[in-house]
């Protein structure tokens, strides 16, 4: 939800993930022009036909399609020791009422705070277009409203996040989230032991393990 502390969470995992892209759905806002403008007479920035979710799916590809070659476009160097392990954020406030992204990715969060921690919050924020007054309980509450409930009626699995948690806090639990998702993946993808156990060395399987994946498919979430 709108300042549930997605920025602030992303920007800390961005510097702990290897190889991590990110991809803001605020940079896709339409220009001011093409918002609509409501009965209740604000304009409808919080409706997914305000942002061009078409071009951040291609945005969305292009980092499928060459997760390396998005990195370096971006600034972000492939570390060797994890040079198999691409890992790609998407922040939003609607990543999950657009069919075409709901299925691709692989952990969804879910920030969310109570009704007055996130007014007062918003009050705080800048936007490029200011709030007119009452437009949060004028238009973005009741549309933060509507796409959660659609979003759980189409049975939309999601990580809910207590963003009333200390930053702090929150990095720790979704880092350790996904650095055990990427546990699993590598798992999964290790060669099953259908054949005969091969005698095992000294110290194998008693050794600490690390998030390093051996998979090859990139990860995006
Ligand atoms: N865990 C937190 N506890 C208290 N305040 C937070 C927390 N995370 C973010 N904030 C503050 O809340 C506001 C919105 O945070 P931000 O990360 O920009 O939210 P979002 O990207 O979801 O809109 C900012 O002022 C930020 O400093
Ligand atoms: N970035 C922009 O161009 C712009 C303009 C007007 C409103 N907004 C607001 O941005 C919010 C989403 O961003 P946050 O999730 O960071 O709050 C929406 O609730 C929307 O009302 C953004």
């Amino acid at each position: 939800m709108t300042n549930g502390g997605k920025t602030t969470l992303t920007n800390s995992l961005l510097r702990a993930l290897p190889n991590c892209c990110v991809i803001h759905q605020d940079d896709f806002f339409k220009p001011q022009d093409q918002i609509a403008v409501g009965e209740d007479g604000f304009k409808q920035w919080d409706v997914l036909e305000s942002l061009d979710m078409e071009a951040m799916l291609d945005t969305v590809q292009a980092w499928l399609s060459s997760p390396q070659k998005f990195a370096r476009a971006h600034g972000v160097s492939v570390q060797p020791e994890a040079s198999d392990t691409h890992i790609l954020l998407l922040e939003g406030f609607l990543l999950y009422s657009y069919k075409p992204l709901v299925d691709l990715y692989s952990r969804r969060y879910f920030l969310t705070v109570p009704y007055e921690e996130c007014k007062w919050r918003r009050s705080t924020r800048n936007y490029t277009v200011p709030d007119p007054p009452g437009l949060f309980d004028g238009h973005v509450w009741p549309m933060y409203q509507k796409y959660r409930q659609e979003m759980e009626a189409n049975g939309v699995e999601v990580v809910y996040l207590d963003g009333m948690k200390s930053r702090e806090e929150l990095f720790r639990e979704v880092l350790e989230d996904i650095q055990n998702s990427l546990l699993n993946r590598s798992q999964e993808s290790a060669p099953s032991p259908a054949r005969p156990a091969r005698p095992q060395g000294p110290g194998r399987g008693c050794g600490h393990r690390t998030a390093r994946p051996a998979a090859s498919q990139p990860d995006s979430m």
